[in-house]
């Protein structure tokens, strides 16, 4: 564990970039700190390892104060990767990864075998091992940057805003990869960040920081939704935090009804007993969606999908989140929601009404993930 024990830095010059800071960053876990330009978080990440030093307090490692440790030491300890990725241009990318394990005593051939193999893990193609940097995408930059942060397989990576400058979505694929890494490694991560989206994404712990230094509120993403310390807090989540707080719901518990679903031309679709719902969901042969079919429509021979109303983006039932239901409702002409299984079957649908009710259900028990446990565990969509 990493304790920020009453750090403050205050610069030359008397600008307090961190005031007071104190708070606990857990281990095998991914730690946001978030909060508008200015803030103190990259002054924050830079006294981890001691690339600043704090003006009071101090910054203890598994219980230890890390000025007792060499700064090289310390350093070697932690990855850290920037915005921009940072790389050496004149290296090659396999050598750009190489740098650490060469540096700490390593043959080439371990290093580069090493490097190849973390190119892989962070789903870079191996043909791309002898170029360039500056033949690189940003997009595949940034994941050099974090395969060259793992490559002497350090406890801790620190990661300053190193999804900032690509394209929303590059930018959604790296955090992703991120998230499956960080599950297989079980790294310690802190992760700066100015988007609140990424940090109720990937964090497990997100610390709001506000401007002067301060820390505003340290909490799990869940939490912070649900129950933002005070107005600027709340103001920095955005207007639609009710929304983005169901992603923290399970879909799990949603009353799936399969009445009203129906493969194409089995004669079971000519009784059209719907139940509750208006509409029937057709399926193809293999129990796939293909669309609501309005009442009055044959579905009983075989079916033109053009005729049907398309059933939008369907929700993995009991993997995806309330909000990925809710969503899949809302954006259907019929109100109803679609589930599938993991391969893609209808599973069953439910409507708009019933999540609504779901919603509420889990609101009144409390039953977004992490919220009481401090371990965030995320649902998926
Ligand atoms: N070397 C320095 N000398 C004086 N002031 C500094 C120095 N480095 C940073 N600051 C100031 O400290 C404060 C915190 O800066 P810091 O870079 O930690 O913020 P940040 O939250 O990471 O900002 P951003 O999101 O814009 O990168 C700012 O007011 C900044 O101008």
């Amino acid at each position: 564990m990493i304790r920020i024990d009453g750090v403050t830095k205050r610069y030359p010059d008397g600008t307090v970039a961190v005031d007071r800071l104190s708070l606990d960053i857990p281990d095998g876990a991914i730690t946001v700190f978030v909060g508008p330009s200015g803030c103190g978080k990259t002054t924050t990440l830079r006294m981890i390892n001691r690339m600043v030093e704090p003006s009071e307090g101090r910054i203890l490692i598994d219980g230890e104060d890390s000025r007792r440790q060499p700064v090289n030491t310390l350093r070697r300890s932690m990855g850290y990767v920037i915005q921009n990725a940072g790389l050496f241009q004149h290296r090659t990318i396999v050598d750009n990864i190489a740098t650490v394990p060469r540096l700490l005593g390593w043959s080439k051939e371990k290093a580069r075998s090493r490097a190849r193999e973390l190119m892989e893990r962070v789903g870079l193609d191996g043909s791309l091992a002898k170029r360039y940097p500056y033949q690189l995408s940003g997009g595949q930059q940034q994941r050099v940057g974090v395969a060259r942060a793992l490559a002497a397989d350090p406890p801790v990576l620190l990661m300053d805003e190193p999804f900032s400058a690509v394209d929303p979505v590059v930018r959604k694929g790296l955090q992703d990869e991120l998230l499956r890494i960080q599950a297989e490694l079980g790294k310690t991560i802190v992760f700066v960040t100015h988007d609140i989206d990424e940090a109720v994404k990937l964090g497990t712990m997100v610390a709001v920081m506000r401007t002067g230094g301060r820390l505003a509120q340290y909490a799990p993403p869940a939490e912070l939704l649900s129950d933002p310390a005070d107005a600027f807090v709340e103001d920095f989540l955005g207007a639609d935090r009710g929304i983005r707080r169901l992603s923290f719901f399970p879909s799990a518990e949603l009353e799936l009804l399969t009445g009203p679903v129906a493969a194409a031309g089995t004669g079971r679709t000519a009784a059209r007993d719907t139940g509750d719902a208006p509409y029937l969901l057709v399926t193809d042969a293999d129990g796939r969606p293909l669309g609501w079919a309005e009442p009055g429509l044959p579905t009983d021979g075989p079916v033109d999908p053009g005729r049907l109303l398309p059933c939008g983006r369907p929700f993995v039932a009991g993997q995806d989140s309330l909000r990925a239901a809710l969503d899949c409702a809302v954006l259907s002409p019929t109100g109803w929601a679609v589930a599938v299984d993991g391969s893609g079957r209808v599973a069953g649908v439910v409507s708009q009404q019933a999540i609504g009710e779901a919603i509420r259900a889990a609101h009144a028990g409390g039953r977004s993930d992490g919220a009481d446990t401090g371990a965030s565990a995320k649902v998926a969509g």
